[in-house]
């Protein structure tokens, strides 16, 4: 029998459920610093790919609930695993821990572990049975904040007012989100070459999907791997065809270093980027970021290329935007999310830059926009963009 376990929200809120993965901590242990599995909770709207989701490393320092119901029934397998080429003393799995309506503990294909088996073997824990339709609402309405997943200190008696207590002033002591700098958790720390025939580019890793170095990989990109905190001095010395930002946790409006590197790079060296990327991208350009209610996290976000009018569904997972109201009048916006209008990409054409919010590379997700690659390609090499093309 699984134990009773409880998520608590900072604004005092608690989800009873059971532990699956590893057992959560007691209230007693509760202590800044501590293996606590603590984090800003929000919800991914996926119906699958946890798997990708747990391994994904924007998710650092954020507890996931799932908003679909049936959660495992495909198991784990560490092929799909999104964390990039970081050295072996980085945790596989970011997520702090994973909130689930129902667990999935029935049979699975060959060589595949279940859901609860991976959670134990990454020292990661799980929490099950929790109404996730009634949490998922309640982020909508009050939007993200942190929250804790514990076992009560007496597990005959359940839930105790000096538990409940002690839950909310650990909450109090923890950081919110904004003003976090995460990168330095993830991420290769020192270059990494990949080999390739074609374009070569600079890619810097503030915590990269391994997808998207495979959609670079099979354009045939030589890719120089480089640590978040690389210099332009060591981004010449690659002597690189174009710059690509990678996608990663936290908040971007503190990573001072990375958007003055975007800043002096531009105009000497075509700028690309994904998501944590486009944000830096977008701070570099003299505009601002901003934290969103709860964010875009799932595999259903629609948005509108305002070049061709086309819509796509696209895979997203980030908590901060880039604001419109700061940007330079000579850029263009040239992705918009369908559902509420904010920016989804950039262009500049003088500039060579070409920027998304979303995920071309998926994983989990549609790959209906896996074409930005080959249009970023085109940025990096100067030839027409895939639309351009088709025309
Ligand atoms: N996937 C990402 O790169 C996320 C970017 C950033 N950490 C955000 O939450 O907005």
């Amino acid at each position: 029998m699984q134990e009773k376990a409880y998520l608590v929200l900072e604004n005092g809120s608690v989800f009873p459920g059971r532990c699956f993965g590893v057992e959560a901590p007691g209230v007693s242990t509760l202590a800044v610093g501590s293996d606590i599995p603590f984090g800003e909770l929000v919800f991914n709207t996926g119906m699958s790919g946890y798997h990708e989701i747990l391994t994904d490393p924007s998710y650092t320092g954020q507890i996931v609930t799932m908003t679909y119901p049936h959660i495992g029934n495909y198991g784990c397998d560490d092929h799909w695993s999104e964390n990039g080429p970081e050295p072996s003393s980085r945790k596989d799995v970011k997520v702090s821990a994973l909130v689930v309506r129902e667990v999935y503990d029935g049979p699975l294909p060959h060589g595949r572990i279940s859901l609860d088996l991976y959670l134990k073997n990454n020292n990661i824990c799980g929490i099950t049975g929790i109404d996730t339709r009634k949490l998922t609402i309640m982020l909508r309405d009050n939007g993200s904040c942190n929250a804790v997943v514990v076992r009560p200190s007496d597990t005959g008696s359940g839930w105790t007012d000096s538990d409940h207590k002690a839950c909310l002033e650990y909450l109090k002591s923890l950081p919110s989100m904004e003003g976090q700098n995460l990168i330095a958790d993830v991420g290769v720390d020192e270059v990494v070459h990949f080999p390739g025939s074609g374009t070569h580019i600079a890619l810097l890793d503030c915590g990269i999907k391994a997808n998207i170095l495979r959609e670079l990989e099979s354009r045939s990109c030589r890719i120089s791997l480089l640590p978040s905190g690389a210099t332009i001095q060591d981004i010449e010395k690659v002597n690189p065809d174009g710059v690509f930002l990678s996608n990663g946790p936290g908040d971007p409006a503190v990573l001072e270093h990375q958007t003055s590197l975007v800043q002096n790079l531009l105009g000497k060296y075509p700028v690309v980027g994904i998501c944590l990327g486009h944000q830096i991208i977008g701070q570099a350009i003299g505009s601002q970021t901003y934290k969103m209610k709860f964010g875009h996290h799932g595999c259903n976000h629609p948005v509108r290329d305002e070049k061709t009018g086309r819509v796509f569904v696209t895979s997203q997972n980030h908590g901060f935007a880039v604001n419109e109201k700061t940007l330079p009048k000579d850029v263009t916006v040239r992705f918009r999310n369908a559902n509420d209008g904010s920016i989804e990409g950039l262009e500049w054409k003088e500039k060579k830059l070409l920027c998304v919010q979303f995920h071309p590379e998926a994983s989990p997700g549609p790959v209906d926009s896996s074409w930005i690659f080959d249009a970023f390609l085109d940025v990096i090499n100067n030839t027409a963009s895939p639309e351009e093309k088709v025309k």
